[in-house]
């Protein structure tokens, strides 16, 4: 199979493992007898620092011109301490998203048994806990009006849903419930929000359509504490843009670590693949960096991009077996890992090669 794939590596970590991630996909290739060619592109603090823009156009038009996207990260220390700067990385990452209509973010949490031990959660509440986030990607407060008035003494985001904006993100989270273990839990907060009563009423709706599915409805504030205390309960969560964001981040603690989570930015055109993480400037340059998440990101890419699940599996099992043989980042290691089993961004990519 011949596929054009383009790395937007962006800032800090993204570059070091979005290497790792290609060279994982060159070996699928080469193991396989496909053919993947890659074109490079800027975004964020990079492209700002290249063009004055942190989603040139060039980087749109060879997103669109290609089959799959593997993404790394956006965001430099210099804007997060200057709140007032008006070009930032972020736009770029924003900006992509909704160039490309890629509404639906799919952020599934896998516990590797090996990893047990390295979560913050008791493993005996842990073990077999398998969740698959639809996380909406390209509306809610991160979309909405924003602005300043009183002179700038008042600040507003508004948090803003459609209709057919929740129905097709819900639609995916009930098609893949259908395929899992039939249950889907929505998560928002319509006891307050008008945005999420809305939701609530649109997920309503389309649940009608899955007889099948078990359907439940929280509040974010519950679910958040529900997904620590009991993480086996869930199957499938659909839940809006912000909310989406902040639960995976808390869910990476239930795989072990910030590095593990992939994810798979798909909607009405090419598909974009990237780890939950950002930028991690306190590791960013220090090799240290866990690419686990980006070759895994790799791995959703060969799955869902390119139909190509024995290849996908491949991936997934070498990161098993790397883990199996005890080989961990600092992320991922605990007070049991030998010292030499701990390692670094480029040699654990080789550990997974070699694997592969
Ligand atoms: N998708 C993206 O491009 C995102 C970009 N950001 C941007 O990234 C920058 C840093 O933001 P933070 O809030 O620190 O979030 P972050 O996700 O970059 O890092 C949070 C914590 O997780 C650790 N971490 C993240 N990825 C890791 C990996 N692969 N291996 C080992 N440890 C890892 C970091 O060292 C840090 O302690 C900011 O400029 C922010 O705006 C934040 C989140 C997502
Ligand atoms: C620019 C942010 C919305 C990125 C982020 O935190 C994410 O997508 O998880
Ligand atoms: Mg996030």
């Amino acid at each position: 199979m011949k596929k054009h794939i383009v790395v937007i590596a962006g800032d800090g970590i993204g570059q070091e493992v979005t290497a790792v991630g290609k060279q994982v996909l060159n070996r699928i290739a080469e193991k396989f007898g496909h053919e993947f060619t890659y074109d490079e592109a800027l975004i964020g603090h990079v492209a700002i620092e290249a063009t004055g823009n942190p989603l040139p156009a060039e980087t749109i038009a060879k997103s669109k011109a290609s089959d799959a996207i593997l993404f790394g990260a956006v965001g430099h220390p210099k804007y997060d301490n200057d709140p007032s700067a008006k070009v930032r990385p972020e736009q770029g990452l924003l900006g992509i998203r909704k160039a490309l209509g890629l509404y639906a973010n799919l952020r599934p949490i896998k516990l590797f048994d090996e990893l047990l031990q390295a979560s913050s959660i008791k493993p005996e509440f842990l073990k077999g806990a398998d969740i698959l986030f639809f996380r909406e990607l390209t509306g809610d407060v991160y979309f909405g009006e924003r602005g300043r008035k009183d002179e700038g003494s008042t600040a507003y985001d508004t948090m803003i849903y459609s209709r057919y904006e929740v129905e097709r993100i819900a639609v995916k989270a009930f098609e893949a419930a259908m395929t899992r273990r039939k249950k889907v839990c929505s998560v928002d907060k319509a006891n307050v929000l008008e945005s999420s009563r809305l939701w609530r009423e649109v997920v309503q709706e389309v649940a009608k359509r899955y007889p099948d599915v078990e359907v439940e409805h929280q509040f974010i504030d519950a679910a958040a504490m529900l997904l620590i205390k009991d993480p086996r309960r869930f199957d499938v969560v659909v839940t809006g843009n912000l909310f989406g964001d902040i639960l995976t981040d808390e869910a990476s603690q239930i795989a072990g670590s910030m590095g593990m989570l992939a994810s798979a930015s798909v909607g009405d055109s090419t598909g974009l693949y990237e780890p939950i993480h950002g930028s991690a400037h306190d590791i960013t340059g220090k090799g240290v960096a866990n690419p686990l998440a980006s070759v895994l990101s790799a791995a959703l890419m060969l799955d869902i991009s390119f139909g190509l699940k024995e290849e996908a599996e491949a991936v997934v099992n070498a990161v098993d077996q790397v883990l199996k043989a005890g080989y961990r980042t600092r992320d991922i290691a605990d007070s049991n890992t030998p010292a030499d089993k701990v390692l670094g961004t480029q040699a654990m990519g080789e550990q997974l090669l070699a694997c592969l």
